[in-house]
């Protein structure tokens, strides 16, 4: 049990612009403290607005925490070490498939990280570019591709090898699933559960599906307005959910299964 990403105390306060005091703030994110091991997956679950985006930001070093610290590897990681962050800690959004620049060649979007934060030269980036799109899935070949002529599902392997590629430790997939149909999606999880194994990744899943969240991960935490109101070993949880908020979402979602089924 290998601890890669210890969370403690991180809180965010947002200032809000008064018309006569500019002393007003509003608490996205109450102290919360988590940890993840090397090889497994958080879900973090929530309604809409309960501070899970918030949280992301924070750890991908995108929006800086009120208070808190964040270690990686035992190492804390400072805000403005962000080059460092980059490296270890990737996100993977939702429509990150349609992101994608569409005048750069697959090559010319993966070489832009490694240009960044390697010093490999051209021949050496070229060949982790091919072995990169490989492990994805992908064909070494479609480096000289434009993101136009890929599928929906292939873009998201795109991303997912431009995430992979510096080989991080966390990755944050938020909502990375959702716009995936279920036979894609289901092909992606397996993707990225044979990478975990592979590379050793802990993953943190900001779903708002319970399917997506019990299929894929090993605990979970529910928020709800910046708390975490419950948190623990994902099948435990939902089997036995205890706190008010994890009991209605699992209830919106059995409804919407049905609902589906119909
Ligand atoms: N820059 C900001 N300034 C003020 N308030 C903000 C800011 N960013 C987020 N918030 C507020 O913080 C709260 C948490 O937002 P956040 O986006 O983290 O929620 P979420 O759980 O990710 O929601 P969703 O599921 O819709 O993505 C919300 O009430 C939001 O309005």
């Amino acid at each position: 049990m290998t601890v890669l990403l210890d969370v403690q105390d991180i809180s965010k306060c947002f200032r809000l612009k008064g018309l006569l005091f500019n002393q007003n703030t509003f608490e996205a994110l109450a102290p919360i403290s988590f940890s993840v091991e090397a090889n497994k997956t958080l879900a973090i679950v929530g309604e809409t607005g309960s501070g899970k985006s918030t949280l992301a930001k924070i750890l991908v070093g995108a929006e800086s925490p009120t208070s808190g610290k964040i270690y990686l590897n035992g190492q804390l990681l400072q805000s403005q070490k962000l080059k460092q962050r980059c490296q270890h800690i990737r996100m993977i959004f939702q429509d990150s498939g349609t992101t994608l620049n569409p005048s750069l060649t697959i090559l010319q979007l993966l070489d832009e990280p490694l240009k960044l934060n390697t010093k490999l030269d051209e021949g050496q980036r070229r060949q982790l570019i091919r072995t990169t799109l490989q492990k994805v899935g992908l064909l070494g070949d479609h480096m000289n591709f434009y993101p136009h002529m890929f599928s929906g599902g292939q873009k998201q392997r795109i991303s997912l090898a431009r995430a992979i590629i510096l080989q991080p430790q966390v990755i944050i997939l938020d909502e990375a699933l959702a716009a995936l149909d279920p036979s894609l999606r289901s092909q992606m999880i397996n993707l990225l559960l044979d990478l975990q194994q592979q590379m050793g990744l802990a993953y943190i899943l900001i779903s708002h599906n319970l399917g997506i969240v019990r299929h894929f991960s090993d605990t979970m935490m529910v928020m709800s307005h910046g708390k975490v109101v419950e948190r623990g070993n994902t099948l435990e949880v939902m089997n036995k959910p205890q706190h008010q908020v994890t009991k209605k979402l699992m209830m919106s979602q059995n409804f919407q299964l049905k609902h589906h089924h119909c």
